[in-house]
């Protein structure tokens, strides 16, 4: 079975336009709990800018789904980590000036001190995924480092599409397989996302070691159109359909 982590950032940032309370990130995720989400995925970046520390307080009270907490490893983070042990820490790389996540972890670059990050929120009971691209460095370092999962980059893969760059398109779907089945052998668990469409997230769920999808972005669009709940129905017709379990 394929899950589908939904990732609610973007609720936020809509909220946050006007300062409003609303729209409540957190009603969204109730929504789309009811609407057959396996979970909730929430990146609480360091600048704030869209998920609050009070989203992540009220996620942890009134959710029924597991939460997948998405954040950088600094001293801030793991210690709000900690404090909520949710059932999932997925380590991102942050910059400030970016506008989404560039790029995966340099996990083989900063091997030690990814470990002792990784080794608290472990004991604490949450499961801990590092946000990486396929290089086979990365992966070897991830597993040696402690991590339980691996969530596979997949946005140059969505922006080669939208480009129409086509052939190296197709190159880095072939990194992503390699990545994914090399993850797979030494034992992580395996998870993919970032920039998933409808249109395109069919070769990504057909991978047989990818367990989880984590979507947010398109998704959070497509429920201003057709709301919240039909999009998420639809995005799962699309992935069983790639995994070849369409009923
Ligand atoms: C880590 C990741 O791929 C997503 O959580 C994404 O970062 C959503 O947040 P932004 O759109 O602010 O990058
Ligand atoms: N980790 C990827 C994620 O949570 C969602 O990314 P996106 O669909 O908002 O690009």
């Amino acid at each position: 079975m394929l899950r589908l982590g939904v990732n609610i950032d973007h609720v936020a940032t809509v909220r946050n336009a006007r300062g409003t309370p609303w729209p409540d990130p957190v009603e969204a995720a109730r929504v789309a709990e009811v609407a057959g989400a396996d979970g909730i995925t929430a990146h609480l970046r360091e600048d704030r800018r869209h998920i609050s520390d009070d989203d992540i307080a009220r996620l942890m009270e009134t959710l029924s789904a597991p939460l997948n907490l998405e954040m950088a490893a600094t001293p801030e983070m793991q210690a709000i980590a900690l404090r909520h042990r949710p059932h999932a820490v997925c380590i991102v790389p942050e910059k400030r000036e970016e506008r989404t996540t560039e790029g995966g972890l340099d996990v083989a670059g900063d091997a030690g001190r990814m470990a002792d990050f990784i080794a608290p929120l472990r004991e604490a009971g949450s499961r801990v995924s590092l946000f990486i691209g396929h290089d086979p460095r990365q992966i070897e370092a991830a597993a040696k480092a402690g991590a339980a999962v691996v969530e596979l980059h997949t946005g140059a893969w969505c922006d080669l599409g939208i480009e129409g760059r086509l052939a190296e398109q197709q190159a880095e779907l072939e990194g992503l397989r390699a990545g994914a089945s090399l993850a797979a052998a030494l034992g992580l668990e395996v998870h993919a996302g970032h920039g998933l469409t409808y249109q395109n997230v069919g070769p990504i769920a057909a991978m047989p070691e990818v367990l989880e999808l984590n979507i947010g972005h398109f998704l959070i669009g497509e429920a201003i159109l057709r709301g919240l709940g039909p999009a998420i129905a639809e995005m799962r017709r699309c992935m069983d359909a790639a995994r070849g379990n369409a009923g």
